[in-house]
């Protein structure tokens, strides 16, 4: 595992003409993990895309060491590809080593569907899709927008268990979910709403 850090001191997030939340302060050291918390609306995606640096935040900064990875609502894999394509086009870029590859697929249950169009995977296998792809991507920053969402009860325990095993190994993780998550050891970040 890369070395890692991931701090952000005094985070405003402005979308349009509304000052979503501001003063928001967070430090992250290795095997640490923050469940980020709040209502609809209040700013948890756009913490978290400010947290990966796809976003600029209003006022403050994000300070990151090490690579990062984002898994949110869009799973970024080529509904056109089979899924053992999708998958490979980005192992290709992470430069995941072919047994690798088989590793992810088989730890998130997908291995009998590599040949099946992604257009054709249910909610719940595209989300077992992108984390197979994120374990590919061997990030020491994990950040996971509702990964939840979709996943069975199995797929719950699945998503639980990697992130505490990728903490344990030394990663740092951001949780926004409104599903309960068993995250040992994880501190909580309640967005709370900017009144003027
Ligand atoms: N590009 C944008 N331009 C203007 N407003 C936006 C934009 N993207 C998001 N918003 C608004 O910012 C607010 C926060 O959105 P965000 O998706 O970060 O909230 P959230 O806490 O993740 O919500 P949820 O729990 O429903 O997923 C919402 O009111 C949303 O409409």
């Amino acid at each position: 595992m890369q070395a890692c850090h991931l701090s952000a001191s005094n985070l405003a997030c402005r979308r349009g003409e509304r000052l979503l939340f501001r003063g928001v302060d967070l430090a992250l050291e290795p095997g640490e993990a923050c469940h980020v918390a709040g209502p609809n609306g209040i700013g948890k995606t756009s913490l978290m895309r400010i947290l990966a640096g796809l976003l600029r935040p209003f006022s403050g900064e994000v300070n990151r060491t090490g690579s990062v990875a984002l898994l949110d609502e869009r799973p970024a894999l080529d509904p056109q590809l089979s899924l053992g394509s999708a998958l490979a086009f980005w192992a290709d870029l992470d430069g995941v080593a072919t047994q690798e590859r088989a590793a992810c697929t088989g730890h998130v249950g997908l291995s009998d569907l590599l040949e099946v169009p992604v257009r054709f995977l249910s909610t719940g296998q595209r989300k077992r899709a992108a984390l197979a792809r994120m374990k590919g991507q061997q990030a020491p920053i994990w950040l996971l927008d509702e990964p939840l969402n979709g996943l069975d009860t199995a797929g719950v325990a699945l998503t639980e268990i990697m992130v505490a095993n990728h903490c344990a190994a030394g990663g740092i993780a951001v949780v926004a979910s409104h599903q309960p998550m068993a995250l040992p050891m994880a501190s909580t970040l309640q967005l709370a709403e900017f009144v003027p």
